[in-house]
């Protein structure tokens, strides 16, 4: 079966059209096809459907043995056939997504100059600096509407990965088209490789990125900014998404360009999105407010400290002024907890510092607050790792925690699993099963007390699809803080919590799809009303995202005149 849609014309033919993985059809390409584009004898002569295909390429993934040989294949089968690719992820999302997305991304960018195999995305390198707008043409894509870029200093909480960070964009973008709708047509990873400081890699004889260590400074922001500036001229419109830059460059880069160009940092801004969402979702299970909550953050970092501006945000919503928010909200990094009178703090943790006054007493004369500290003092009732250390929420931190309350918000974000502050296990054990968790990466269900327990995976992968979607369909030049914000309201309504009053605190990532259209509405009107996006009716909205959607399916080919 092929789409209904109208006929593509295109001017490729033989064996570059198989070799054109946005247009590779293999076996399903039809008998007409193939003697109009000079095909025949290239393929075995049965044609098949891609439900067909589909089944070939499940049995062969079946026989991979490790997750990472499972990743291997899908990205084979990715930079051979997109199409097929993205019928096969969506037939089994929920296998699949963490084998092309964290965690197993984690691996495949550590690993990343030895499973090399075929080229996809741009590297842009340092040493070409002069040559920017050259590269981006040699980009196989002519209409590109989103970008993932990353300069792999923070790949997830695996630190500095050089080139092979460009796992990362990759599989974003992978959600982008399975998650989002956004046609892989439209999508573009790249990597800016400004060196790298990982002694491994640069030890590595097998290491493919620049064999330097990384620029720092104006040379560094003189560069991104070229990158910058190229990208506008080749692609104006375009979304930029940052991802995974490291801390000391995060923000500087999203206050310097979120006024210039569209874009957002997924990390401060889509994990503030899900997390706020989470936390609305788990309020109203818990049948309280968000300006309720007390919430003590492990980890003051970009994800952390954007997390909790968002949340000082929805408390005023709620009706706080915004000092009372603030009070309620405690950062805790590896001195300690951060007060007002530590010095050498950067703006975006001084703003969330806790009045050195309100927290007198809290530790022994001198001494800067432990997390248990602030646990036995704040009694909070939300907790969020996003520290990147395993084991952090030690059972006497999540014991003194539940002692306090009685059914603690825990969520240890921190991806990949191996960087978890604590398992939903140990924290439903230590809990006896009265905690809610929320993981970055995913866990399967954790049996407690003969019951079973769902783990919500509160990561951003909930948010950026249909941001992108929301901004496609609308045609926006910027990202608004109240678009994620409406973002982050869309997914709370979707959580079975909120809509049947029981169930998991996050919807299943089945439905990630409708989540994602849900959300793209709402970033949508958002957009329109911030003016930001042309004003047109809910339905001309609604039709412009059903539109945009793209789905897996072979189109009828027909050779271009050009
Ligand atoms: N679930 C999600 O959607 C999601 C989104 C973004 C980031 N993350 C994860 O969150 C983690 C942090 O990301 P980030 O962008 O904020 O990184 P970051 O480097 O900006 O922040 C990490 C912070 O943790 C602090 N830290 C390190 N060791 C500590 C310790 N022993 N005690 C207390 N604090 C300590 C660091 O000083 C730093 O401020 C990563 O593992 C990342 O994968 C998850
Ligand atoms: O990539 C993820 O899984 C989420 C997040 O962007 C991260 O950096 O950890
Ligand atoms: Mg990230």
């Amino acid at each position: 079966m092929t789409s209904n849609k109208r006929p593509l014309h295109i001017h490729y033919s033989g064996p570059k059209l198989l070799d054109t993985p946005l247009l590779n059809k293999s076996s399903a390409f039809t008998r007409e096809e193939r003697q109009e584009f000079n095909l025949m004898g290239l393929l075995p002569y049965t044609m098949e459907t891609i439900e067909e295909q589909v089944v070939r390429v499940y049995d062969q993934y079946k026989f991979c043995n490790t997750d990472l040989e499972r990743h291997i294949y899908l990205r084979s089968i990715q930079d051979d056939n997109e199409t097929l690719f993205y019928r096969l992820v969506e037939d089994h999302l929920d296998e699949m997504l963490p084998i092309i997305y964290t965690p197993t991304v984690g691996e495949a960018c550590q690993e990343f100059s030895k499973i090399y195999r075929k080229h996809r995305g741009i590297f842009v390198s340092y040493p070409d600096k002069d040559r920017i707008d050259d590269i981006l043409y040699s980009a196989t894509k002519q209409n590109v509407k989103v970008i993932v870029v990353s300069d792999c200093e923070r790949i997830l909480g695996l630190g500095d990965q050089g080139v092979g960070g460009m796992g990362i964009p990759i599989g974003k973008l992978s959600l982008y088209t399975s998650c989002g709708g956004i046609s892989p047509a439209y999508t573009l990873p790249i990597v800016l490789d400004v060196g790298t400081n990982n002694p491994d890699l640069l030890n590595d004889p097998m290491y493919m990125g620049w064999r330097h260590e990384r620029i720092t400074g104006d040379e560094y922001y003189e560069f991104v900014d070229l990158f910058v500036q190229a990208v506008k001229r080749r692609w104006p419109s375009v979304l930029l998404q940052f991802e995974d830059f490291a801390q000391h460059a995060a923000l500087p880069l999203l206050e310097k360009y979120k006024d210039e160009l569209c874009c957002f940092n997924d990390d401060i801004q889509g994990t503030a999105a899900v997390a706020v969402g989470t936390l609305w979702a788990a309020c109203k299970a818990k049948g309280e407010k968000i300006s309720q909550q007390v919430v003590t953050f492990l980890g003051a970092g970009s994800a952390g400290c954007g997390i909790a501006e968002q949340i000082v945000s929805a408390m005023m919503l709620d009706g706080l002024t915004e000092e009372q928010a603030r009070q309620r909200i405690f950062m805790v990094d590896r001195w300690g907890l951060i007060t007002d009178s530590m010095s050498h703090l950067p703006d975006f943790q001084r703003r969330l510092a806790q009045k050195e006054d309100n927290v007198k007493g809290w530790s022994a004369e001198g001494k800067d607050i432990s997390l248990l500290e602030t646990v036995q003092n704040a009694k909070p009732t939300v907790l969020v790792g996003v520290s990147a250390q395993r084991g952090l929420f030690t059972e006497e931190i999540i014991k003194t925690m539940h002692s306090h309350c009685a059914k603690p918000l825990v969520m240890p974000l921190s991806n990949p699993t191996s960087r978890i502050e604590a398992t939903p296990k140990e924290i439903l054990t230590w809990t006896d099963g009265e905690a809610l968790v929320a993981t970055g990466s995913p866990f399967t269900p954790v049996t407690i007390n003969d019951k079973e327990i769902a783990i919500a995976q509160c990561n951003n992968s909930y948010i950026f699809p249909g941001v992108g979607l929301g901004v496609i369909a609308s045609r926006a030049k910027r990202v608004t803080e109240n678009m994620m914000m409406k973002a982050a309201e869309a997914l709370a309504s979707c959580s079975p919590i909120v809509v049947e009053g029981e169930g998991a605190i996050l919807p299943p990532m089945l439905s990630i799809q409708d989540v994602s259209k849900k959300i793209a509405f709402a970033v949508a009107k958002q957009a329109q009303k911030d003016g930001v996006a042309l004003e047109v009716s809910d339905e001309k909205t609604l039709q412009s995202i059903e539109d945009n959607f793209w789905q897996p399916e072979y189109r009828l080919y027909r050779r271009s005149s050009v």
